[in-house]
């Protein structure tokens, strides 16, 4: 049905803005929405397979029809105005007689997916006892696969696409050196690009036949920097003890910072997180500052920085996840001895995710394995997405060279996903202009071609995506079969919160902090806390800085408000800084922040934004310079969250509930393993889900608007490691994929990304 009744008026949602689907879908869920006919209640749908619609509860099985419209029938009309790209109802209600502003677009499905052909599996001769026990055991490896296991000696390059069987190839051949080759475990070194992926391995290998317990504990794996920490803390533990590593992210920014601050750096227009991104690119391609030769005023500021940074490191004894490799790097170099214990021990090395090595692991790599030259690399190009930590396909491209007399083996067999998931990654890949020519071929057809679907915004975006999933379960789905995938943390506040407030397991990142909990983020709901408790201490600490007020100021305005019986707020009229400037906008905060306390949260933010220079010290504290986080970014998804919303009380409260539910469900995430999973596409690397969604695929989200800048400029690289992302983002699906690219982006117009372009438009040849 197209029409509902809300507070006993008709709405019709041909003629309600799209702004408040959002808001109609709570109030059904809430009970709020009437059929017009049989006046029973009924919800509103926003999912990807129907229109939105209302329909009734379905045990209700009432088939009630649209009424004619009745002018009998009262219909409200509401004003609205447009701000910085928000639809902002003047009034509350939520009824317009107008056409609606945007026009519904149906989900559909992927063009250009070309007819699948099935290939019979290579099968191999196999002469090896072993690997016909593993087969036994329902382990199938294809000639290729068999292959790569087999050639245990010499350099090996095996040059495996997404879903491929990489990992079941290394992990077949360490069983396989152990087994039936006799192999020392101890002798063999098995790093992966996560402690996640190792664990992953050994608990896969201890399913294999006659692998023993201790066997698997004496194979040494691990990442490049696990491995490397253990051999320096063996050398000098003190040095190296765990106590002295800055391991958190702001730790380093704070040093660096300070280092900003002796060489007159404007925080505000400096991008810090860009600055540390390149010295650790610098450092993981073993560039010293000293040899580093800028090509800009912006490097060699950067440059400058790198050697302050170092030498305060030094000066306190303290190293960074970086200094681990460059510091097993020198420990070999300075030590040919150490080193040559070491060349002796390992014999064999395999090495997972080869594209994202960086100089400095590589050259690891070379000393450790001079002697033995047994290097298998398994990598895929097309999955190389941290080139900005200094990770350089080159190494596997140039493997050859490097390692001379070394094999080649690809594996092209997708066996993960449907053809029609394989083509349409094959589709999005094939645009980027430096890669190995290669194309994947999937092993079986699905039913479902990937589907583009079109929400409104962020919000109806996660709306639809919980009602799929729910439909799905439905079906016999299980949560653990679904994966929600964003570019970056906060894209995902939506999601999270759709989810947090259904009945649905979910896991996300230990290290993603709550939307509500970061710096701009906060300092705004602060604004809003006070509007409603006047004597909120924290609230009122909170916004300081954005008053550009120093914290201490808080003791004098604590007595204060005691000797003169006012509240916290009230005193704010009362400090004096000696400026005149200063105090005469400190007293204009305390009307303001009144004036709020009925406005709706959007309204007051606005307020607080264009009133109290709330701006000024975005530019100032946001980060701005940054190139990936900024806060301006965050006071745009803070209106978006909060345009759902009639009352800052609501809103505050709901803003609490998350950042609770944020800590509890990382509690759970441990443990739950039958979970819906939340994670960047970083995170989800090497992973595999029956169903995919992957969200905000418009350009500025994915591709990442720091990729378009670089592009503009004439910088390639990015936008083609940001088209690699979305390929490996698709390449985690197996079965079902859904690709959404909302209308609106943090309130404004957006555009489909421009990676979907081959999927969209109808090719005239299909032979793809
Ligand atoms: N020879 C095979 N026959 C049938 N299934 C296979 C075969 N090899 C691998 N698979 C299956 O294909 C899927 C993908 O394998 P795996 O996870 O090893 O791929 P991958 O190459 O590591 O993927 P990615 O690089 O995309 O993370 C897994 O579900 C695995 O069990």
């Amino acid at each position: 049905m197209k029409t509902a009744m809300l507070h006993n008026k008709i709405i019709n949602i041909n003629r309600v803005s799209r702004e408040m689907f959002q808001s109609l879908y709570d109030n059904g869920k809430k009970g709020h929405l009437q059929c017009p006919v049989c006046k029973e209640k009924v919800r509103f749908y926003i999912g990807i397979n129907q229109e939105p619609h209302f329909y009734h509860i379905p045990e209700l099985n009432h088939t009630c029809k649209d009424p004619d419209d009745s002018p009998s029938i009262p219909q409200e009309k509401v004003e609205y105005e447009e701000r910085n790209g928000f639809r902002l109802p003047v009034s509350r209600t939520i009824t317009a007689v107008q056409e609606s502003d945007s026009k519904i677009k149906q989900a559909q499905m992927v063009k250009n997916i070309p007819p699948f052909i099935p290939e019979t599996m290579s099968k191999y001769n196999c002469s090896f006892h072993y690997l016909r026990t593993l087969a036994q055991s329902g382990v199938i490896l294809d000639s290729e696969q068999a292959d790569a296991v087999c050639r245990t000696e010499g350099p090996l390059l095996v040059l495996a696409g997404a879903g491929s069987g990489k990992t079941r190839v290394l992990t077949t051949r360490t069983a396989f050196m152990i087994q039936e080759k006799e192999i020392d475990p101890k002798s063999i070194m098995l790093v992966t690009f996560t402690a996640k992926a190792a664990a992953e391995m050994k608990e896969r290998l201890s399913r294999y036949p006659n692998m023993e317990r201790l066997q698997i504990r004496q194979i040494v794996s691990g990442t490049f920097h696990s491995l490397f920490y253990r051999i320096l803390s063996f050398h000098a533990p003190e040095k190296w003890s765990s106590d002295k590593l800055l391991s958190k992210g702001w730790q380093r920014e704070q040093m660096i910072k300070h280092a900003g601050r002796e060489l007159h750096l404007d925080e505000k227009e400096f991008a810090y997180d860009l600055a540390l991104q390149q010295i650790g690119f610098w450092k993981n391609t073993l560039i010293s500052p000293e040899q580093v030769r800028p090509t800009s005023s912006w490097e060699e500021s950067v440059v400058n920085l790198y050697k302050k940074y170092e030498q305060a490191k030094e000066k306190e004894g303290l190293f960074d996840f970086d200094d681990m490799l460059t510091g097993c790097y020198d420990l070999f170099l300075h030590n040919p001895a150490i080193l040559e214990n070491y060349q002796n021990r390992f014999q064999y090395f395999l090495i997972d995710e080869f594209q994202d090595i960086n100089k400095v692991q590589y050259e690891l790599i070379k000393m450790l394995s001079a002697k033995s030259k047994n290097v298998c690399a398994v990598g895929d190009d097309d999955q190389s997405i941290y080139a900005f930590r200094g990770s350089d396909p080159k190494y596997l491209l140039d493997f050859e060279k490097d390692f001379p007399g070394a094999e080649v083996i690809a594996l092209k067999q997708n066996y993960r996903s449907t053809h029609e998931i394989v083509s349409t990654a094959n589709q999005v890949i094939l645009q980027n202009k430096k890669r190995r020519a290669k194309k994947m071929k999937a092993q079986y057809t699905g039913e479902k071609f990937p589907c583009l679907f079109f929400p409104f915004d962020e919000e109806e975006e996660a709306t639809s995506i919980v009602t799929d999933i729910q439909e799905k379960i439905e079906e016999g789905f299980e949560p653990k079969d679904f994966a929600i995938l964003f570019r970056t943390n906060t894209g995902s506040r939506a999601v999270f919160e759709r989810l947090a407030n259904s009945s649905l397991p979910f896991r996300i990142d230990q290290d993603a902090e709550s939307f509500y909990d970061r710096f701009i983020v906060r300092s705004m709901l602060s604004f809003l806390k006070l509007s409603l408790n006047e004597d909120e201490k924290g609230a009122m600490q909170n916004i300081l800085p954005a008053l550009f007020m120093k914290q201490t100021v808080i003791k004098d305005m604590m007595a204060e408000s005691i000797l003169n019986d006012c509240t916290l707020l009230e005193c704010l009229k009362h400090v004096k800084t000696g400026f005149a400037f200063q105090e005469r906008k400190f007293k204009k905060v305390v009307p303001v922040i009144r004036s709020i306390a009925h406005l709706s949260p959007i309204m007051a933010i606005e307020k607080i934004e264009k009133e109290l220079g709330f701006q000024d010290f975005i530019k100032k504290r946001g980060n701005e310079g940054n190139k990936i986080e900024k806060g301006s970014d965050d006071l745009k998804d803070l209106k978006v969250a909060a345009k759902s919303f009639t009352s800052i009380l609501d809103f505050l409260e709901h803003t609490e509930h998350m950042r609770a539910m944020n800590k509890e469900i990382k509690q759970q995430s441990k443990k739950n393993q039958n979970a819906i999973t939340l994670s960047t596409v970083h995170r989800a690397k090497g992973l595999e889900y029956k169903v995919v969604y992957i969200i905000g695929a418009v350009d500025g989200s994915l591709p990442h608007d720091h990729a378009l800048e670089a592009y503009r400029n004439g910088d390639f690289a990015p936008i083609e490691e940001e088209r690699r992302l979305m390929y490996v983002a698709i390449t985690r699906a197996m079965n079902h994929l859904y690709i959404s690219v909302p209308e609106k982006n943090r309130g404004r117009k957006a555009y489909p990304s421009r990676f979907l372009s081959p999927l969209i438009r109808e090719k005239a040849n299909q032979n793809q």
